[in-house]
């Protein structure tokens, strides 16, 4: 009889010691396909009764609210002031408030999304060892590649998910080393002609975010170079869970990036993405046409506080599994940012840092039970 317990990823890490380790984690989408009603121990969170804190806790509060929706079309139309200008403070009031808002009239086309789409389905839909052969190594590029967590002990409760991510962008970043899934042939051209057109979305954001603050037009973008600013795409795949109030898809978090860019397919999938909002979990939904965006660690600095990456993660559901695609848009690892400084900015909270030391750091103490990595970029308060 065929066993899940056969399919795994190899997760490798430094101990606390400094010890070189490698950690077997179970594929979930094997372990589903089992249809099990238990869930295996190694996803089980522990849940205290005791445990009053919200930002810990595992239980959500119930609430469900819809995130601030901005037209890309209007902020887009100079021709338009009116319209921009409202447009603008949506914006401002979305990513002040919650560090997210949805994206509408972004102009992708259809064709784009659902190519997306499909190569996505297609490639979960192969078997584990085809997954496996149809995906290189990426040697020592960190947290790329089919499958990876942030595994850093035997004793760390997993997230029910399975992933593969990439890297896109700089033009020649994978050189040489096949990462991209061979199968469906077609899945590498599907993606970059996403990247393409998030790439033009993301810098338009990144101006329209600026001027919405009341900041320099190219205060943001001008850390991203064209030829050098990294684009890494994360697809996700979260199968259906034996145990929702017990196992978490993707374990809270804040995007190392500048700005993410979130897509997900099927309207019926779209319970599982909560954000933490004024110390309470909250569901966010948006429709499959639109495209949510959210704050990173990387423009929290930039802006030097002014806007907030979002603390988020992933709940699981019982019978539905949900597909989501995230790219994070990073100037590239040499770049130095600066936070902005004006006369309104007194205690200079945030200090500068190189993009490529800001992730090593974030990637080596991830994942923490709160937001904690930011503070590598903080001056501690006299
Ligand atoms: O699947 C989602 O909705 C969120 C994914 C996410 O937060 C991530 O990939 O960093
Ligand atoms: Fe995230």
């Amino acid at each position: 009889m065929e066993s899940s317990d056969n399919f795994f990823h190899e997760a490798s890490y430094l101990d606390q010691e400094g010890q070189f380790r490698t950690s077997r984690v179970p594929v979930v989408q094997e372990i589903a396909r089992r249809g099990i009603k238990h869930l295996p121990k190694r996803f089980a969170r522990v849940y205290s009764q005791h445990n009053r804190d919200p930002v810990t806790s595992f239980l959500a509060d119930d609430v469900s609210e819809f995130l601030p929706s901005v037209s890309m079309a209007n902020l887009r139309a100079r021709f338009k002031p009116e319209d921009r200008a409202q447009e603008l403070a949506k914006l401002a009031s979305g990513a002040r408030a919650w560090g997210m808002f949805v994206i509408k009239d972004h102009g992708v086309p259809w064709s784009v999304l659902q190519g997306v789409r499909d190569v996505v389905k297609e490639f979960f839909g192969l078997s584990f060892e085809e997954k496996k052969a149809s995906v290189g190594s990426y040697v020592s590029v960190d947290n790329m590649g089919y499958g990876r967590n942030f595994v850093k002990s035997e004793d760390q409760p997993l997230d029910w998910i399975d992933r593969v991510t990439m890297k896109a962008a700089p033009a020649g970043a994978t050189q040489g080393l096949h990462v991209w899934p061979q199968r469906p042939a077609n899945f590498r051209h599907a993606i970059e002609q996403y990247v393409a057109e998030a790439r033009s979305i993301l810098n338009d954001l990144l101006d329209a975010l600026a001027e919405a603050l009341l900041l320099e037009r190219h205060a943001f973008l001008q850390n991203f170079d064209p030829n050098e600013s990294e684009i890494n795409v994360r697809v996700n795949y979260y199968p259906p869970c034996p145990r929702p109030d017990l196992a978490l898809g993707l374990t809270p978090h804040s995007d190392a990036s500048a700005l993410t860019l979130l897509m997900q397919f099927d309207p019926g999938a779209a319970g599982g993405l909560q954000v933490l909002k004024d110390m309470k979990w909250v569901s966010v939904t948006w429709p499959p046409e639109a495209l949510l965006v959210n704050v990173g660690d990387l423009l929290e600095i930039m802006s030097n506080g002014r806007l907030k990456s979002p603390w988020h993660r992933v709940v699981t559901q019982m019978d539905i599994d949900r597909f989501s695609v995230a790219l994070f848009y990073n100037p590239s690892p040499q770049t130095e940012i600066e936070p902005i400084r004006d006369c309104s900015s007194s205690d200079e909270e945030y200090k500068k840092v190189v993009v490529g030391d800001y992730l090593q750091h974030l990637y080596k103490i991830s994942p923490t039970m709160e937001k904690e990595a930011i503070n590598f970029s903080k001056t501690p308060k006299p």
